[in-house]
């Protein structure tokens, strides 16, 4: 298998490159299970927020579970949002929205509970993701926090990968090229 070797917040990961279709290949980034990586992206990310300029950390599961809970851990933020790919019998009332993500095949659903959405009414809102690549995800997290009621004064994520790396309404560490299936960056 080939892999991209990527230099983000002073660490180097190998990162393989995956099929997605025969034209377009990415390279995994996965930080689950990877502490020193997890602490570090953390740390980089929270270096590019202003601390007093948002209520809430807000993300979707999956992979960005344990990069939040470590950018609140550092921050001292007692509270953070995690959009859930389910319905959970635990969920007042659940808003939801549609998410279509690089890495998913169809359509999925992220939803909140209406005692989340409460809190989250009114509020600053920081959305974070370990990737950003279509965006997808991003602008369904946005629609959700927007149907909360909270407003969105930041995006901030690990990666931009492929065309992502040219916006300029997101913050991120690192810039990750897309593939072909020989390897080569596009
Ligand atoms: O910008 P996009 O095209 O939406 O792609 C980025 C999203 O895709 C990946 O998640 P994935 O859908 O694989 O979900 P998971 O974290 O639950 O595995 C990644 O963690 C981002 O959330």
């Amino acid at each position: 298998m080939h892999t991209y070797s990527l230099k983000v917040a002073g660490l180097q990961r190998e990162l393989p490159i995956c099929k997605v279709t025969d034209d377009l290949h990415i390279g995994a980034f996965i930080c689950f299970g990877d502490a020193e990586l997890t602490v570090a992206c953390a740390k980089a990310m929270l270096d590019l927020l202003e601390p007093d300029s948002y209520d809430y950390l807000f993300t979707a599961e999956a992979k960005s579970i344990p990069l939040i809970h470590e950018m609140a851990r550092q921050s001292g933020a007692k509270k953070y949002f995690i959009a859930r790919k389910g319905q959970k019998v635990y969920m007042p009332n659940p808003i939801h929205v549609e998410d279509k993500s690089i890495t998913t095949v169809g359509t999925q659903r992220l939803f909140l509970g209406s005692d989340d959405a409460a809190l989250i009414r009114g509020k600053r809102i920081v959305l974070m993701d370990d990737v950003i690549s279509t965006g997808g995800s991003l602008l369904a997290m946005e629609h959700l926090v927007e149907l909360a009621g909270g407003t969105v004064v930041d995006r901030i994520a690990v990666l931009a990968e492929g065309a992502a790396a040219q916006r300029k309404d997101i913050k991120f560490l690192a810039p990750l090229p897309v593939f072909n299936a020989d390897g080569t960056i596009k």
